[in-house]
């Protein structure tokens, strides 16, 4: 699938593995998942536009590149996106960060919105969009569709595990959108959860249950 990238790193892999076990604790969980944005981060700004800036070394003047941080945005799906962020600002300490709040209906399946702040302008920035679960995909239709609503254009959309139903929803519904998967899972259960998956992801990082 274009625009489509599902790790096979073993690192990544195997943090994976760790998340996925129901005994691995809040600490460990929380920074796990930051660890993994961290990886697939490194990755997926691989494209990411440098600009030439003079510096001295010790033996000349030269024009060498560095990122204009300020051109890029991280923006979390609350809660559970939160716990990628800090993995993309180790890359990136100067990327600003907007929030987008969506919380799943229990019976319906479709998300709610109940914030929203991004960077202004966003036009002109890459956006990486971060959620570690996409499941039906509705979450992340719904924020992309929210962003591009904003203007933003350069969009990544990047999560630990997904479902193929919701990789094919968003793909299908945002084909411009350059998605990152850590694992594509078997499918969803009867209540919408990812099997095998790792149960709620936003409870796991912030211990809610
Ligand atoms: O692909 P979908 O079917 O939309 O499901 C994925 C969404 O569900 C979870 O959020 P949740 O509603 O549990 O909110 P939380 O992060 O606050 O726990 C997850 O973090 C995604 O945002
Ligand atoms: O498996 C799932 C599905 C949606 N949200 C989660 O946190 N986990
Ligand atoms: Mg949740």
């Amino acid at each position: 699938m274009e625009n489509v990238m599902i790790f096979d790193h073993p690192l990544i892999q195997h943090k994976i593995s760790i998340l996925r076990n129901k005994n691995t604790g809040t600490n460990e969980f929380r920074a796990l998942i930051e660890e993994i944005a961290m990886l697939m981060g490194y990755e997926a700004l691989r494209d990411l536009p440098v600009e030439d800036v003079t510096v001295e070394t010790p033996i000349e003047t030269c024009e060498t590149p560095m990122i204009a941080g300020r051109k890029l945005a991280v923006v979390p799906i609350l809660r559970a996106g939160l716990g990628m962020v800090n993995g993309i600002l180790a890359l990136v300490p100067s990327a600003k960060v907007g929030h987008i709040g969506l919380y799943r209906d229990e019976v319906t399946h479709e998300p709610h919105e109940y914030y929203c702040k991004l960077p202004n302008p966003i036009e002109q920035r890459t956006i990486i969009v971060t959620d570690p679960m996409l499941a039906t995909g509705g979450s992340g239709v719904a924020a992309v569709d929210f962003i591009k609503e904003h203007g933003g254009k350069r969009i990544k959309f990047m999560s630990i595990i997904a479902a193929p139903e919701g990789l094919k929803r968003l793909h299908e519904a945002h084909p411009d959108v350059q998605i990152y998967i850590g694992h594509l899972d078997r499918c969803l259960n009867e209540n919408a959860y990812i099997c095998p998956g790792l149960g709620d992801a936003g409870d796991r990082i912030f211990g809610t249950k």
